[in-house]
């Protein structure tokens, strides 16, 4: 890190998006931010707003809620950078969450089998109190059409692990098998479009260039 007196913070309880920040040498602290996705989602979606938005918008959120939280606390001196991550799946049209229980991630992938669907990944820099920079990237999967057997085995290998994606897998986990096609950067597909983020800490000069 080249400026010590930025304080990173990552406002998540992704422990993905720690370790792709941490596997880079990026030294944050994190703190989850819980906000009501689920009432925000509908909230947004009823106003019309489109998948993007949202995600962009949940990242502010989740960044904003944490400065509140987190930022007040410390001295004016203490510079602090929020970083704000939500992603979202769309599959033509429709919007889907991380699966409640092992039954709905089954449901989840029987729905999604056989069709191409978009991961919309969202990441924001709070500065103090304003949200500086938004970024959005997207990855597009197509899932092959996979057995019914083949569901329970991978469900009964991924059990819970599958719970905390959004798309009930891990594509660096056994999620790999579910593909037909992938496109799109690695980091999107798990949560946190890390070069462009990577390139904005340097601009900030929180790294080196
Ligand atoms: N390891 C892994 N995680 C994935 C993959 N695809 C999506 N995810 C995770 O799925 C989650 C998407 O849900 P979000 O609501 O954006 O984030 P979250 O985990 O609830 O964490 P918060 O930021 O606290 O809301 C994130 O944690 C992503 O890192 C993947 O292929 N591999």
């Amino acid at each position: 890190m080249k400026n010590d007196a930025i304080r990173l913070i990552l406002a998540s309880g992704s422990q993905t998006r720690l370790k792709l920040l941490k596997q880079s040498g990026i030294e944050c602290a994190c703190y989850p931010a819980s906000v009501d996705e689920d009432g925000l989602k509908s909230h947004w979606k009823a106003e019309g707003r489109n998948v993007r938005e949202v995600a962009l918008k949940l990242a502010e959120e989740k960044a904003c809620l944490v400065a509140s939280q987190r930022c007040a606390q410390m001295s004016s001196e203490e510079h602090c950078l929020i970083i704000g991550a939500d992603q979202m799946l769309e599959c033509e049209g429709a919007w889907f969450d991380k699966p409640l229980n092992l039954d709905a991630a089954g449901a989840q992938l029987r729905s999604l089998r056989g069709r191409t669907h978009v991961l919309h990944s969202a990441v924001v820099l709070l500065d103090r109190t304003e949200i500086v920079w938004r970024h959005l990237s997207h990855a597009t999967l197509t899932m092959r059409m996979f057995s019914d057997r083949f569901i329970e085995k991978y469900l009964q290998q991924e059990a819970e692990n599958c719970l905390q994606c959004v798309g009930a897998y891990r594509v660096e986990g056994p999620g790999g098998q579910l593909f037909e096609h992938v496109g799109g950067d690695y980091s999107t597909i798990l949560g946190l479009p890390l070069l462009p983020l990577l390139g904005e800490l340097r601009k900030r000069d929180v790294l080196e260039f």
